[in-house]
Order: C-alpha cells, then sequence, then structure tokens
C-alpha cells in the first residue's frame, strides 16, 4: 500500500459502493499516489460530511473522489464546501442502472461544478484525479504519458493478433479468455 500521505479523497456514501471504488483506489496505487478512503453520507451522516469536505484542502487532499447511487447528493453536497476539484462517480443502482446516480451527480448548477465519470467506472475518476496532480509534476506527467503508451501498444497487440488468427479464431480466443 502506498505509504505518502493522502493527496487524494476517495469517499463513498455505503460501503456497499466498495466494490465499484475500489477501482479508483486501485489507480492510486499503481501511480504511487497517497490517498484515505471513507464512508460518509450526506444523508445518512450530514455532519461528518461537512466537516470531511470543510477540512479536506487543509488537511492536504488535492482532488477528491466521491461515489454514491441513487439519490446521489454526496459529490455535489460535497463540491460546495470544498475549494479542491470534486470527482463524481455514479454508481449502478438495482432498479434504474445507476440513471438516477448520474442525472442526480452530473446536473450541478452553475457555479459549483462536478466532473463526472460515466457510471461505474471509478477507474477514470481515478486517472482524472491523477492527471489533475499531474499538472504541476512532471513525473507524474510522465507516468502517464508511459500509460497511454501502454494502452495504445496493447490495442495495436489486440489487432496484430486478429490479423494472424483471423476473425473465428480471434473471436473464440477472446471468449476463452
Ligand atoms: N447516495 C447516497 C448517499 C448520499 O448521497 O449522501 N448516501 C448513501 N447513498 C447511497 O445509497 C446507496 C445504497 O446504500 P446501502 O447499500 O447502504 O443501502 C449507496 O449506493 C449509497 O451511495
Amino acid at each position: 500500500m502506498t505509504s505518502s500521505s493522502p493527496v487524494i479523497g476517495i469517499i463513498m456514501g455505503s460501503d456497499s459502493d466498495l466494490p465499484t471504488m475500489e477501482k479508483a483506489i486501485a489507480v492510486c496505487e499503481s501511480f504511487e499516489i497517497g490517498w484515505e478512503v471513507a464512508i460518509v453520507s450526506a444523508h445518512r451522516t450530514p455532519e461528518k460530511m461537512v466537516n470531511y469536505a470543510k477540512t479536506a484542502h487543509e488537511r492536504g487532499l488535492k482532488v477528491i473522489i466521491a461515489g454514491a447511487g441513487g439519490a446521489a447528493h454526496l459529490p455535489g453536497m460535497v463540491a460546495s464546501l470544498t475549494p479542491l476539484p470534486v470527482i463524481g462517480v455514479p454508481v449502478s443502482t438495482r432498479h434504474l442502472q445507476g440513471l438516477d446516480s448520474l442525472y442526480s451527480i452530473v446536473q450541478m448548477p452553475r457555479g459549483i461544478p462536478v466532473a463526472t465519470v460515466a457510471i461505474g467506472n471509478a477507474q477514470n475518476a481515478g486517472l482524472l484525479a491523477v492527471q489533475i496532480l499531474a499538472s504541476h509534476d512532471a513525473t507524474l506527467l510522465k507516468k502517464i504519458q508511459d500509460y497511454r503508451q501502454e494502452l495504445k501498444q496493447m490495442v495495436l497487440n489486440k489487432q496484430e493478433n486478429l490479423g494472424k488468427l483471423g476473425y473465428e479464431a480471434y473471436l473464440q480466443h477472446i471468449k476463452d479468455e
């Protein structure tokens, strides 16, 4: 686990969001960035949420990732209480498949932005947080460029395999994976 002091705060409305949000934690770990995780709910623990959001920048955090499902007010409320950038992760829900979460998070009023990623895409939230930090950190910027290069290479390798194996065999190969 990365030992440096946390600069990315990863919060969520419930521990049931953890299986989604763990992907943001994994990104922080792979870029060796200090992170902290907390269960904070605008609805169930409003005082804790206010305290968390108001003190986040004083405690050294630089970016907050907030995930919530359903009536997902947490990211917007936190954004209203902190000067830090907030990235919202709409967590998928059983009845409305996360559309409720998405709409709750994305439609912020002018003046209080929340950078919203796709439903369930905590990995992109982690990457965006790293990129925000990288904008004034040359070492991190290089790591992002290396990561992009790996992504590109992965796609090129797949294309090469497709060419080698042919469509039918390649389809079977990815089904077997
Ligand atoms: N949307 C919020 C908030 C909030 O926005 O403050 N607090 C909890 N929740 C969400 O309720 C869902 C169900 O929670 P439980 O699984 O604990 O019943 C979770 O996805 C959580 O993010």
